[in-house]
C-alpha cells in the first residue's frame, strides 16, 4: 500500500486536501485526524505538520509526500521533487527595520531571527557571513521590535505582514517556494508512485488551462483555427447551417480572455470558456 505524507495544517493543507480530492482520492472525515485509509486507490494518508514531511519521505518510513520546497529544503532530508503542485507560491527573503538601504553583507555580526535555520545558516555560509542565527517558531517578523533581533529571514507571501510591521525586504530570493510532491532521493519511482503523481499532475494541468467552445463562420475558420491551436489538434465539428463550423480547444487560462477577445473580433458567436477539473494530456 502507497504512503503519502499530507499537510495536516497551515498555509498548504486546505488546497493539498482540495487537490487529492478532485484526483479520486479519499479524504478526512475530521479536521484532527491523522490517517485516512483509501483502500478503492490502496493509499494510506498520513496527515502531518507541514515541517515534519520531508523528514518522514527522506527516511523513507512514507513514499511521498506533499510539503513546501522551503520547508523541503529546511528540512536539510534527502527528497527529489516529482511536481510542482500550482499552490502555495511564496518567497524566502531577508528582512530589516525600513529606512536604512539594507545589503546582505550588512548582516555580518547582526541577531538574525528566523523559524528556518538551516536554510539561512547554509544561505550565509555560502556569502562568507557570520550572524547570530536566533531560532523562532513562528510570527518572526515581530521579534525586531521586540529586540530579540537586528533582522529576519522568513516567508513572504503578499508582504502584508513586513508592511505591517515597517520591515522592508532587501537581498536576493533565498528559495522561490510553492507547493510540490516528494519522494525520497534516490528512490525507485513505483507504478503506485507514479500512477498518484500522474494523476496530481492532471488536476495541476487542468488548472492551468479552460476548455474554449465557439462558432465560426466557415470563411474564418483558419484563422480562428491560428488563434486557438488546441494542445495536440482543436475539434471542429459541422453546425446544421453549413456556413457554420463548432470548434473545441483548451487555451492557456491566463491568455483565455485575450484569446476569446480575438476570437469575437474575427466573427466567431457563442464564445465558451469552462473549466476543466482532471486531465490526462
Ligand atoms: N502567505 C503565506 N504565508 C505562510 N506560508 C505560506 C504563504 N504562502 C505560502 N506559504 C508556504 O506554506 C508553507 C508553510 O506552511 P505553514 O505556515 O503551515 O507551516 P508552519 O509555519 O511550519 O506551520 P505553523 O505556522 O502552523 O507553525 C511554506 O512552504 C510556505 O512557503
Ligand atoms: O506576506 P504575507 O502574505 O503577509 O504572509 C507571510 C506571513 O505568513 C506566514 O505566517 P503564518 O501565517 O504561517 O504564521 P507563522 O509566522 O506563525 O508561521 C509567514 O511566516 C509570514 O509571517
Ligand atoms: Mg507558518
Amino acid at each position: 500500500m502507497l504512503r503519502v505524507a499530507v499537510p495536516n495544517k497551515g498555509a498548504l493543507a486546505g488546497n493539498s486536501a482540495d487537490m487529492l480530492a478532485e484526483a479520486g482520492y479519499r479524504g478526512r472525515h475530521e479536521q484532527r485526524d491523522l490517517t485516512v485509509l483509501d483502500t478503492t486507490n490502496d493509499v494510506e494518508f498520513f496527515f502531518l505538520r507541514p515541517k515534519d514531511i520531508a523528514i518522514y519521505v527522506g527516511s523513507g518510513e512514507l513514499d511521498l509526500g506533499i510539503t513546501g520546497r522551503d520547508l523541503a529544503m529546511d528540512s536539510g532530508a534527502g527528497v527529489e521533487e516529482l511536481l510542482s503542485l500550482g499552490f502555495g507560491g511564496s518567497q524566502f527573503r531577508y528582512a530589516a527595520p525600513a529606512g536604512r538601504d539594507w545589503k546582505v553583507d550588512d548582516l555580518q555580526g547582526m541577531r538574525l531571527a528566523t523559524a528556518y535555520p538551516r536554510l539561512v545558516v547554509d544561505d550565509l555560509s555560502r556569502r562568507g557571513i557570520e550572524a547570530d542565527v536566533i531560532r523562532l517558531d513562528g510570527a518572526v517578523e515581530i521579534s525586531v521590535q521586540l529586540g530579540v533581533a537586528d533582522a529576519i529571514a522568513d516567508v513572504v507571501g503578499s508582504g502584508r505582514t513586513l508592511r505591517q510591521h515597517n520591515l522592508v525586504a532587501f537581498g536576493d530570493v533565498i528559495c522561490k517556494s510553492e507547493a510540490i510532491l516528494v519522494k525520497r532521493d534516490g528512490s525507485e519511482l513505483t507504478a503506485p508512485m507514479s500512477q498518484l503523481t500522474a494523476r496530481l499532475k492532471g488536476v495541476v494541468l487542468a488548472q492551468q488551462y479552460l476548455m474554449l467552445d465557439y462558432d465560426c463562420p466557415k470563411a474564418i475558420l483558419d484563422d480562428a483555427l491560428t488563434i486557438t491551436p488546441g494542445l495536440e489538434s482543436p475539434t471542429v465539428a459541422p453546425l446544421a447551417d453549413e456556413t457554420w463550423a463548432a470548434v473545441r480547444a483548451m487555451v492557456p487560462r491566463k491568455e483565455a480572455n485575450k484569446i476569446m477577445d480575438e476570437l469575437a473580433a474575427l466573427g466567431a458567436k457563442a464564445v465558451l470558456a469552462s473549466d476543466i477539473r482532471s486531465c490526462r494530456l
